[in-house]
């Protein structure tokens, strides 16, 4: 039986070039984009939606989950549920290498994006997380449209190594959707002068970072925030342009004092939108455009952390 948001209009069958279809989606092999151009070849194609459960919902389908009024950390904002059960298999379904690039290419050596590799505009099953993403509120100044994914799976016990993405090749905030399986996300804000990561047991939870308890080691403060399975992260502001941000490599992650074992595998969907210009952000400590710009007039290099991808 067809869901009840798929109903013949009131006052009998009336033509629309709107295609509702079953049993297709990425889960399947088949995108929505497939079908119509398939059938744009017989006549007018206004939208192909799904009339079932087999992918990813028609973009009508779930609602933007509520933005918390309360940052977890300044800029950071976590909305667990962003994507539905259904919507999280077939997405998942999706992630069958280590690592994929959508929109633009990223290299992990630059840390920077290929400009000279567009790949395509992003596919048509992302149009629902797009427009959920597009409708947040109270990110309208920073607000830009999502033009780069990166998916990412980690097998247990793979982490990523600390980083801030990287100012010059991101503009604005970035988000982090979690499928199958979770993972804790530290986030370090290092004081004016010190260089190095400092080690620090994970233990502080979205909680006691909620009552703004944070735990402090010499030259960085540090907050860990557990991401349960399909929640979207968001990271803008400070905590985007700031704060160092990497999972640690552990099988076992200490969420409110509870063991919780990492799934299988974890897959994240990274959307971000690729910078046009030099970032001209408040954070130069942290900012590769400032420094470069800084550089070529003769100034002062300022401190840039190294930062890399474990993989
Ligand atoms: O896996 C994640 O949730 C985060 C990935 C990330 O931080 C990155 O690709 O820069
Ligand atoms: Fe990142």
């Amino acid at each position: 039986m067809l869901p009840t948001r798929f109903v013949r209009p009131a006052g009998g069958a009336a033509e629309s070039a709107n295609l509702y279809v079953a049993n297709c989606g990425p889960a399947v092999g088949l995108s929505l984009s497939d079908v119509a151009a398939a059938f744009g070849a017989f006549g007018e194609v206004a939208g192909v939606h799904l009339a079932d459960g087999s992918g990813p919902a028609s973009s009508s389908a779930s609602p933007t989950p509520a933005l918390r009024k309360r940052p977890w950390g300044p800029g950071v904002y976590l909305v667990k549920d962003f994507v539905t059960a259904e919507e999280e298999k077939a997405l998942e379904a999706l992630a069958k290498r280590r690592v994929q690039h959508y929109g633009h290419a990223f290299l992990y050596e630059t840390r920077n994006v290929d400009t000279k590799q567009f790949l395509g505009e992003l596919p048509s099953f992302l149009s629902n997380v797009l427009e959920k993403i597009a409708s947040f509120p109270g990110l309208d100044d920073e607000r830009q449209a999502i033009d780069q994914l990166t998916v990412n799976e980690y097998s247990p016990g793979v982490g990523l190594s600390p980083h801030i993405d990287t100012h010059s090749a991101f503009d604005g905030p970035i988000f982090s959707l979690s499928l199958a399986g979770s993972c804790i996300m530290e986030f370090r804000k290092y004081s004016q002068g010190s260089r190095q990561p400092q080690p620090a047991a994970i233990t502080n939870t979205e909680e006691e970072n909620q009552s703004e308890n944070p735990a402090h080691s010499s030259g960085s403060i540090r907050k860990a925030i557990f991401l349960p399975p399909r929640s979207m992260l968001v990271m803008s502001g400070e905590g985007r342009y700031a704060w160092h941000h990497y999972i640690p490599h552990h099988k076992v992650d200490i969420v409110r004092g509870n063991a919780v074992r990492r799934g299988r595998r974890r897959v994240s969907f990274t959307f971000r939108k690729v910078r046009s210009g030099p970032c001209r952000c408040e954070h130069s400590q942290f900012c590769d455009s400032q420094r470069d710009s800084a550089r070529s007039s003769g100034g002062i290099e300022e401190d840039i952390r190294s930062h890399g991808m474990a993989s």
